[in-house]
């Protein structure tokens, strides 16, 4: 019956319901909502339809003198509200609840997709009791595969066949995401004629279940050698996750209540198979992250990209079912298993470059046919899966996974309009065989997922790489700058020779002991000493021992003084110790305990006594390092004048 948009007037109806209500034909020209249906129902009937695309859930009810219960669906097209009665037989509805119910229970204990769609496909068979129930999944491409099949009757096994895509076409899909089931009791009943209550209507019975079908679906099922079918849709959360066909060679009805009832049982299986695939998903999602995790952890040294790829090459080729993997980065390539060669490899990644400027990732499962891999050597490889690394924005890297060639054999129950010719006809059963090659496995969603997160961990780990070679290089530049300025210290203020202070450097010392001696009179000494006879020791025993002398002897006086007082070398033979807080009696003492000490001094190769003859000066207010030295060195030439090893003070001795 269809009623105009307010559910008020009937604008067609079929005389097969009016004799289904038992109203008389005489009546049939002058019927309103309310006379078929009654006051009450019609009225409800509007209510619950205000607003809302269909009924949530189907009408009981009875005519009056009649015993037989009639069920009302109704949904709104366009411009009418359709409204569809069917009769109620009164199968025990009491017993069917209690039957589904305890299917509904065995599905949702299922753990694995195959033992849920085949307990799906037994159950709907056992319900309706159809010659074949089966189960046909989508691919990505909307070819549909025969997944799950019970069979109890005349028609053959389709259980592993497939229907190309043009048997699902869009508005057919689009139908069912709108009307999940629909019912043909009868392939070959003729289209039922409607009353006309107003002649212009034209009525959109399309989606209507209890309506013969479509000319070319009538076709179309004739050839399956199908007369009664049900079919319902399994909706995923991305669309349509496959249809439930139940086929019968001859009519078959389908009680209203065991139709619900099957809908309810496809519906929590879909629920249940979603569920049970998204488990799996994010299982195997978390396998591809540990894999990087785990290596990451397990090392306090981050790893470079090469040892990364190396110790990884073999889990992520077979989490991602790869036969090789390559990793891109900065022009050079690090390789696992089989790929191409590097050269092959950058000029491919050049066109990625080009042609893939968004940061999911690039595959493709026919490496031949596909332009961005035109002519370039990739002899094993069929299938390549691409995700690029984002560094930085400027530079990207690319972790690209191989797959080779995977011949596969594809049964059609229906010839596929893309089957290459020819199509070989497969006897018993009817299909048409097709051979697939120059194709590797597809890339699974999941899988195309999972590679965004290898990436971005990937990535993670290179950059956290790059930053502690960074630091390794700041800290190796930073030491190797403290070690030159330490040796530019050295040099500054060190003699090579014999390691103590050079000229410079005691020149400071003293010039700083003068400041402090005019500011707090505090006095000090200078005592300069030679070597004597050093040029007969060079000459006799070579430079080498001369030299072996002046470093014994520095390192003798050195050992012998005070922390404050200090030791350089003045030039030459030429040594001058800076003896601080030290009167003329303390200079003395110090200058003769450093002469007998020197005369004890032994140095290899040489036989001789090694003496020194030390001048000391004393400071005086006024006192410059000149002046002070020149004293000094005065002192010290009247010490060698006077026979050499001893010591001579510059001034009179003032007490
Ligand atoms: N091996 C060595 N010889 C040096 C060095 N510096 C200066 N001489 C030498 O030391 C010698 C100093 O000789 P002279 O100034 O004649 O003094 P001397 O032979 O010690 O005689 P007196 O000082 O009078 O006892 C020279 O032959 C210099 O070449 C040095 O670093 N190593």
């Amino acid at each position: 019956m269809v009623l105009d948009g307010e559910s008020r007037h009937i604008q067609a109806i079929s005389p097969r319901l009016t004799q289904l209500l038992g109203i008389p034909d005489k009546e049939r020209h002058a019927l309103t909502a309310s006379s078929v249906l009654g006051k009450r129902l019609s009225q409800r009937l509007r209510h619950e339809l205000q607003g809302q695309q269909r009924l949530t859930s189907p009408l009981a009810f009875s005519r009056p003198h009649t015993l037989t219960r009639f069920q009302l669906n109704a949904y709104r097209n366009e411009r009418h509200v359709i409204v569809e009665i069917e009769p109620l037989n009164p199968l025990g509805k009491r017993r069917l609840l209690g039957t589904v119910n305890e299917r509904l229970m065995r599905i949702a204990e299922a753990t694995h997709q195959e033992e849920l769609l085949d307990y799906l496909v037994t159950a709907v068979q056992q319900l309706t009791g159809h010659d074949r129930v089966s189960v046909c999944h989508f691919d990505s491409d909307w070819h549909g595969l025969i997944v799950a099949e019970a069979q109890g009757g005349h028609l053959p096994v389709l259980l592993g066949q497939r229907f190309p895509a043009s048997d699902f076409p869009i508005t057919l899909r689009r139908a069912y995401e709108r009307h999940p089931v629909r019912l043909i009791y009868d392939v070959n009943a003729p289209a039922d004629m409607l009353l006309m209550y107003t002649p212009e209507a034209e009525i959109d019975l399309r989606h209507c279940f209890l309506r013969a079908p479509a000319p070319e679906r009538q076709r179309y099922l004739q050839r399956l050698g199908v007369r009664g079918a049900l079919s319902i849709a399994m909706q995923g959360d991305t669309g349509l996750w496959g249809l439930l066909f139940c086929h019968s060679a001859a009519p078959h009805p389908v009680a209203p209540p065991v139709r619900d009832a099957v809908r309810t049982l496809v519906q929590m299986a879909t629920q249940r198979l979603l569920l049970l695939r998204a488990r799996q998903e994010a299982r195997y999602l978390q396998r591809v992250q540990d894999s990087l995790v785990l290596s990451a952890n397990a090392r306090v040294e981050p790893q470079s990209p090469a040892q990364l790829l190396n110790e990884q090459a073999e889990t992520w080729c077979s989490l991602f079912r790869a036969h090789g993997v390559a990793l891109w980065l900065k022009g050079s390539v690090s390789a696992s298993g089989h790929t191409p060669t590097a050269p092959v490899i950058c000029q491919f990644v050049k066109r990625l470059e080009k042609a893939h400027r968004h940061s999911g990732p690039w595959c493709t499962r026919g490496v031949a046919s596909e332009p961005l891999t035109a002519s370039l050597s990739m002899p094993d490889q069929c299938g390549i899966l691409a995700v690029p690394l984002s560094m930085n924005p400027a530079a990207r890297g690319w972790l690209i996974f191989f797959r080779p060639e995977q011949v596969e054999t594809l049964y059609w129950a229906m010839q596929p309009t893309s089957a290459p010719l020819p199509a070989v006809m497969v006897a018993p059963s009817a299909a048409w065989c097709e051979e697939v090659v120059g194709r590797s496995e597809a890339w699974q969603r999941v899988e195309r997922l999972a590679v965004m997160d290898l990436g971005e961990d990937l990535t993670l780990a290179i950059s956290a790489y790059e930053i502690s070679t960074l630091n390794m290089h700041l800290e190796r530049e930073r030491k190797a700058l403290a070690d030159a300025n330490q040796r530019l210290e050295q040099l500054a203020h060190f003699d090579p020779l014999t390691q103590v202070w050079n000229r410079y450097r005691i020149e400071q010392a003293i010039e700083a002991e003068l400041v402090a001696a005019k500011r707090y009179g505090a006095a000090f000494a200078l005592l300069l000493f030679d070597v004597d006879h050093f040029k007969q020791i060079n000459d006799t025993h070579g430079h080498g021992v001369g030299d072996e002398v002046l470093v014994s002897l520095a390192r003798l006086v050195e050992a012998s003084l005070r922390g404050c007082d200090h030791l350089g070398r003045w030039g030459g033979e030429e040594f001058v110790v800076l003896a601080t807080h030290s009167d003329i009696e303390a200079a003395v003492g110090l200058a003769e305990r450093l002469r007998s000490l020197v005369a004890t001094l032994h140095v290899s190769g040489l036989d001789q006594p090694i003496t020194v003859s030390i001048g000391v000066a004393i400071w005086r207010p006024g006192d410059s390092c000149k002046t002070l030295m020149g004293r000094a060195d005065v002192a010290m030439y009247r010490a060698k004048r006077s026979g050499r090893n001893r010591v001579e003070i510059a001034e009179e001795r003032v007490l």
